[in-house]
């Protein structure tokens, strides 16, 4: 029987333990196998909580009820975990899936992972900008103030421009997280004209810097989001981990009881068939029950699917995609050698910003290579690889010459059709995680569209259902 049940939100019960349900409920015996992940779906096993999902938000999801000892199985439909936070070795070099960066500052990051561990890479605090031929530094005045009094005076915008931006800062720094989150809305485009900045900042800075954020050229993005983003980098600085963005989820499944991940386990429906709680049926025919809920840690669109086309409360909007290409070059076949973002502010073609990600972290690449990142917005989906390749060369033999260019080698193209749920006005940053009795969601589209708000909302989705279940002190 497909989803039948009434979606509307239900207290249960508190579970009343006897030490068999105990010894089910926890991690009181868990053998010590060699890992966290096992490669094939779970055959005739079973868990209190199933979580589907192995993203930030699942993997998030797991913590919090393993910190309370809770026993679970995880259901990743991939090869790995991570979801969209994955970076693959291709000859030596490593391409996250998609241009990425984990600002230090984020709160639940800041919770849940172990930062020297990650052994984080900074980037430059401004940009590099292409503007008229010509490449314009911005600089955070805090931390690099000679490059910033020298920019006072470039193109990019004017000297008012650069003290709304300070003043921006004060603004965002002076409000909580919640605040920010749930405050009044409009888009991005339209918080930036009324604080009163200059068509040239916003097109030549804020368009491809907050656009290449949100994969939203016309920058339509909750002004919710601008502000949470904005505050996070006055805070925190940009970086990469040593060995790829991919460490930071796998990080958190390394913390996970040993057996707790059943990877290729694609999970096709979610019923009640006649129960009280979800049972979860997988691409193999499997059926599990968990005895104290399930939580849905997979995209918004895919929710739609695993609940037999039922339709959540909220329209979806379009989403955001991307498409980032990478190239190696030789070392000295690059034009600079610090960790900057480039942006492209003259408004026209189709590269919206790129790096050199060996800057960043040498450990992207051979010793003696760099890797050059370049992101576009947008799915491009009436263009070949080739033509957008062939493309992107041209454009950037603009910027560096074709000399340099030329002699880079293309690697690999992602593109990526789901990067961001669509979080334009009228957004809900704080969305109930509870769905039908014992069924929760989590995944960045129930906060902010970010690496953060994908594990606050698996730490939500876990708390609401120890609450429920009185599992918890929360
Ligand atoms: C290119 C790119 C760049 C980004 N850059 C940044 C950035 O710089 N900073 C930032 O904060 N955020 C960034 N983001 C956003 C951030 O990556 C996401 O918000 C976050 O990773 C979402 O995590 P999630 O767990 O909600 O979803 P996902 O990562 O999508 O995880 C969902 C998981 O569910 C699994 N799944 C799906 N269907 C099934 C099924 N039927 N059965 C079992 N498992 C299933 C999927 O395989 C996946 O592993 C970027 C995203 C992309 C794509």
């Amino acid at each position: 029987m497909a989803f039948t049940r009434s979606l509307s939100i239900s207290v249960l019960s508190p579970v009343s333990l006897t030490p068999n349900t105990a010894q089910r409920f926890f991690n009181l015996h868990i053998p010590h196998a060699s890992s966290q992940l096992s490669p094939n779906p779970p055959h005739h096993k079973t868990a209190p909580v199933i979580i589907i999902g192995g993203g930030l938000a699942g993997l998030s999801a797991a913590t919090r009820l393993h910190s309370e000892n809770i026993s679970f199985i995880l259901l990743e439909a991939s090869d790995a975990v991570g979801g969209r936070v994955r970076t693959d070795n291709v000859d030596g070099f490593l391409l996250d899936r998609g241009f990425q960066i984990f600002i230090t500052a984020y709160p639940e990051a800041q919770k849940l992972l172990n930062y020297d561990e990650l052994n984080l890479h900074k980037f430059y605090s401004g940009a590099r900008i292409f503007y008229d031929g010509q490449f314009h530094t911005v600089a955070d005045p805090l931390r690099h103030f000679s490059d910033s009094i020298l920019s006072l005076a470039n193109p990019i915008g004017s000297v008012l421009d650069k003290l709304l931006i300070a003043l921006t800062r004060i603004r965002v720094l002076g409000k909580s997280n919640d605040e920010i989150l749930g405050a009044s809305e409009v888009p991005t485009i339209e918080l930036l004209s009324n604080i009163g900045f200059s068509d040239s900042i916003i097109n030549k800075f804020f368009r491809p810097f907050f656009g290449g954020i949100f994969f939203d050229k016309e920058l339509e993005t909750t002004s919710r989001l601008f502000d949470f983003i904005f505050k996070c980098l006055a805070l925190g600085d940009n970086t990469l981990p040593a060995k790829g963005i991919g460490e930071i989820p796998k990080q958190l499944a390394e913390k996970l009881p040993s057996g707790s991940i059943f990877l290729n386990s694609k999970v096709v429906s979610v019923d009640f068939d006649d129960s009280d709680l979800p049972t979860v049926r997988l691409e193999n025919g499997e059926i599990l029950g968990g005895e104290l809920g399930v939580i849905m840690a997979v995209e918004e669109p895919v929710i739609e699917e695993i609940l037999a086309g039922r339709r959540l409360p909220n329209q979806r909007k379009p989403a955001r995609s991307t498409v980032c290409l990478y190239f190696s070059a030789d070392r000295d076949k690059i034009p600079v050698s610090d960790p900057v973002l480039f942006l492209n502010g003259s408004g026209k073609g189709i590269v919206n910003n790129m790096f050199f990600a060996t800057n960043v972290a040498q450990s992207y690449g051979p010793m003696d290579k760099a890797l050059v990142s370049v992101s576009l917005i947008g799915l491009f989906e009436d263009a070949s690889d080739d033509g957008l390749l062939e493309e992107v060369i041209g454009e950037l033999s603009g910027w560096f010459g074709a000399s340099m260019v030329g002699e880079w080698r293309h690697l690999r193209t992602y593109r990526i059709e789901f990067a961001q749920p669509n979080q334009c006005p009228p957004t809900d940053l704080a969305k109930n995680p509870q769905l039908g009795p014992g069924l929760y969601l989590c995944g960045d589209y129930m906060t902010s569209a970010t690496f953060d708000g994908a594990m606050l909302s698996g730490r939500k989705a876990a708390e609401a259902l120890l609450g429920d279940r009185a599992l918890a002190r929360l």
